[in-house]
């Protein structure tokens, strides 16, 4: 496919870039905040920027009528209501987390939600320094399914993302841990979703809708 990049200069677009040419995609506009470079209309526009950047996302969506695939993290509510919108138009995929490990512990955490009411739960998340946000767009993702508990960061060395949720009462100690060992993880994610929104209906869609269709 002819793909659109929002970020291709930072560490993930710089891993999408690597990842899509192995399965011969074509990069054929690219935007980060100083650059800007349309060849040909792209079949799909994907975004791993920051969340100043998705409002032009937005109209190249709109303007090249292709589906959007969103990986930006620290989005507020009226990005996801932009986004809502354009997934009248076009499919759209939004994740903070493109690993295939993190939604799989988000459907444990969905599945279990009520076995956990009586325990204590945390969540500690690790990052590289450089990273612009927190908590984590990942932490804030399964926290959704625990009630809002409290999150941790740790900012430290190159850490690709590491997620740990613990649960404790008066007699046990549960932990379940995710760790990326490389940014390619997303990269394959963002991969997947993007295979599925050009063959798809205009919807919003998150990674688990694209996981669960893949079945
Ligand atoms: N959903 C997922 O699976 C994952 C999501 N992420 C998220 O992806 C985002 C990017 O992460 P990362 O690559 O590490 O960050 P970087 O800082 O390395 O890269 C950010 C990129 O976005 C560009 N950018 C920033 N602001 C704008 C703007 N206003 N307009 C256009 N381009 C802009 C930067 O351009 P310039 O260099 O010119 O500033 C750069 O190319 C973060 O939100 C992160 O949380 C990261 C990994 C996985
Ligand atoms: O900034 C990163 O690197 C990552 N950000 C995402 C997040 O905020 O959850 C996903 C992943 O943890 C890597």
């Amino acid at each position: 496919m002819k793909y659109g990049l929002v970020g291709f200069s930072g560490k993930m677009g710089k891993e999408i870039i690597e990842v899509f040419s192995e399965y011969c995609h074509q990069l054929v506009a690219k935007f980060d905040r100083t650059h800007r470079e349309v060849q040909e209309k792209p079949d799909i526009i994907l975004d791993f920027s920051s969340p100043e950047a998705l409002k032009e996302t937005v109209e190249l969506s709109k303007k090249f009528l292709c589906p959007a695939v969103i990986g930006t993290t620290n989005l507020k509510e009226q990005d996801i209501s932009m986004l809502n919108e354009l997934s009248a138009l076009v499919p759209v995929v939004y994740s903070s987390n493109f690993s295939v490990g993190i939604n799989v512990i988000k459907n444990i955490l969905e599945s279990f939600k009520l076995e956990f009411s009586e325990w204590d739960i945390e969540i500690i998340e690790f990052h590289h320094r450089k990273k612009k946000d927190a908590p984590s767009g990942t932490a804030l993702f399964l926290s959704e399914s625990l009630g809002n508990v409290p999150i941790h960061s740790i900012r430290a060395g190159g850490i690709f993302g590491d997620h740990k949720i613990l649960f404790a009462n008066e007699g046990e100690v549960i932990e379940l841990s995710h760790r990326a060992m490389s940014r390619k993880i997303f990269a394959l994610g963002a991969l997947k979703a993007a295979e599925f929104a050009i063959s798809t209906k205009a919807s919003f869609y998150t990674f688990r809708d694209v996981l669960s269709k893949k079945r």
